[in-house]
C-alpha cells in the first residue's frame, strides 16, 4: 500500500483519483508522497520513505528543491492549472485600482441605515470616480501560463499591451496574441505603461526586480500589480512610491505588514488560485503526477529532475529507475552491472537537467537484491527504485 500525506487541504476531486492501492499517512514521515500548496517546507526533515512532493500550484519557492534532489525526492508542480483563476483576479485588480470601488462599497456600508442613502449617494459618488482601462497601456512582465492569459484578455478590454519575457517558451509564444507589442527590455515597458503586472517565479534572479530604480523609470500615476510573490517587489520602495504619490496604486495578492493602511495599496489575501476550478485542476494534476511516478517511474512536470516518460510499465517486466548526478560514466556503470548479471535491457531512457539526471531501464529479468545494492552503491547515485 502506498501512502500520501497532505500538508494543505487538497481538493477532494483530486484525492478521489487515488486508487485502492493508496491510503493516507497520518504523518509525513510515513508518506511515499506529500501533496502541498503554500505550506513552507524549508525547515522540514524528509524521511527516506519520501519519494515525491507534488505542489498543487505553480510557485515552488516554499520547497527546498536542491535538498530534495540530493535526497532523491522528485518535486512536481502543476503548470498552468490555476492560471485562469489568477488571470481573472488580475483583471479584477486592475478594475479595483482604476476606480475606487472598494471606497464606494465601504461608504454604502457605513450609510446603510440612512433612509436617504440613494439621494446622498448621487452627491457623494464623485469622490469614488476613476478612469477606464480602454486605451491604457498595460505592461506584462513574464509571459508564461498567467502572463499570456492576462496579456491576451487585456487586448479585448481595449488595452494596448506590451510583453517582456527574455525566456519565453515556444508554447507560450504560440498562444500570445499578435496584438501584443514585444518589449525588448523591461525598461522600455516601465517607461511606456500605465499598468504594470509581474508574472515571473520568485528566484534569486527575480527578487526585488521592481525596486527603487525600476519605479523611478515608470510614468507618474502608474498602477503596479503583483500576483506572483511578495519578494519580487521591494516593499520599502513601493511604500515610498505610494506615499510620495509617484504611483497611483499597488495591487498585490501578498499581505505584508508594511502595506497596512498605506493609501493606494489594495491588498488581497493570496486568493489568486482560490477558485473551485483552479483548486480542482491543481489537485487532479498533482495526484496524476504522483501516481504515474510511484507506479511507472514516469516524471512529468518536475521542477528539480528532468521529465522522462517510458509509458505504463508492462506486466511481467521490472522497471529500474535511478535518480543520479549528471556526470560522466554513469550509464556505463549501470549497464555494466546488468551485463555482469546476464540481464538483458528491453528499453532504456536517460534524461538530464542541470546537475541531475534520471535513468529508466525495463527488463524481463528478475532484479536481485544484490544488483539493487550494487546500483545504490555507485558514486553519484541518489536513489534506486525497482518497480516490479
Ligand atoms: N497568486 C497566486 O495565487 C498565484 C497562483 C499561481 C502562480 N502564482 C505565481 O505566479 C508565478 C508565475 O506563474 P505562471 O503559472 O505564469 O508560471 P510560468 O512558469 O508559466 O511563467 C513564468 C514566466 O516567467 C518568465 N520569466 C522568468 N524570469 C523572468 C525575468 N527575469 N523576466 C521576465 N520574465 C521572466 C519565464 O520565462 C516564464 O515564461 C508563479 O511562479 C507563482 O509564483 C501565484
Ligand atoms: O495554493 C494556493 O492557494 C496558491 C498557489 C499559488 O501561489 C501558486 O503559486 O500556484
Amino acid at each position: 500500500m502506498l501512502k500520501y500525506h497532505c500538508l494543505n487541504p487538497i481538493a477532494e476531486v483530486g484525492l478521489e483519483r487515488f486508487t485502492e492501492n493508496y491510503t493516507t499517512a497520518e504523518n509525513e514521515a510515513d508518506a511515499d508522497a506529500i501533496l502541498v500548496r503554500s505550506a513552507g517546507m524549508h525547515e522540514m526533515e524528509f524521511s527516506s520513505q519520501l519519494k515525491a512532493i507534488a505542489r498543487a500550484g505553480a510557485g515552488v519557492n516554499n520547497i527546498p528543491l536542491d535538498k530534495c534532489a540530493e535526497q532523491g525526492i522528485v518535486v512536481f508542480n502543476t503548470p498552468g492549472a490555476n492560471a485562469n483563476g489568477v488571470k481573472e483576479l488580475v483583471i479584477a485588480g486592475m478594475l479595483l485600482a482604476a476606480r475606487d470601488i472598494v471606497g464606494g462599497i465601504h461608504w454604502v456600508e457605513e450609510n446603510e441605515e440612512d433612509g436617504d442613502i440613494a439621494k446622498k449617494a448621487e452627491k457623494q459618488k464623485k469622490q469614488f470616480a476613476g478612469t477606464e482601462l480602454d486605451g491604457k497601456k498595460l505592461g506584462v512582465i513574464g509571459l508564461g501560463a498567467i502572463g499570456v492569459r492576462v496579456a491576451n484578455v487585456a487586448t479585448h478590454l481595449g488595452m494596448d499591451v506590451y510583453g517582456y519575457d527574455p525566456y519565453v517558451s515556444v508554447d507560450a509564444a504560440w498562444k500570445l496574441s499578435r496584438n501584443i507589442h514585444h518589449a525588448k527590455t523591461v525598461d522600455e515597458l516601465y517607461k511606456e505603461c500605465d499598468y504594470i503586472t509581474i508574472h515571473v517565479p520568485a528566484m534569486e534572479s527575480t527578487k526585488n526586480m521592481i525596486d527603487k530604480d525600476a519605479l523611478s523609470l515608470m510614468k507618474e500615476n502608474v498602477v503596479v500589480l503583483n500576483f506572483s510573490r511578495d519578494v519580487l517587489v521591494n516593499s520599502e520602495a513601493i511604500v515610498d512610491a505610494l506615499v510620495a504619490g509617484k504611483i497611483r496604486g499597488y495591487v498585490t495578492d501578498f499581505p505584508i505588514p508594511e502595506l497596512a493602511g498605506v493609501k493606494g495599496a489594495i491588498v488581497i489575501p493570496h486568493l489568486g488560485a482560490s477558485t473551485e476550478e483552479s483548486e480542482d485542476n491543481c489537485a487532479k494534476m498533482a495526484v496524476d503526477e504522483v501516481m504515474d511516478f510511484l507506479e511507472n517511474g514516469n516524471i512529468q512536470h518536475s521542477v528539480n529532475y528532468p521529465d522522462c516518460n517510458m509509458g505504463v510499465k508492462s506486466k511481467g517486466c521490472s522497471r529500474i529507475t535511478i535518480l543520479h548526478r549528471n556526470q560522466p560514466k554513469m550509464l556505463g556503470q549501470f549497464t555494466g552491472l546488468l551485463a555482469e548479471q546476464d540481464i538483458n535491457i528491453d528499453i532504456m531512457s536517460n534524461k538530464s537537467r542541470n546537475e541531475y539526471a534520471y535513468t529508466m531501464i525495463d527488463t524481463e529479468a528478475e532484479v536481485s537484491d544484490d544488483l539493487y545494492q550494487k546500483l545504490c552503491g555507485i558514486d553519484g547515485v541518489l536513489r534506486v527504485r525497482v518497480i516490479a
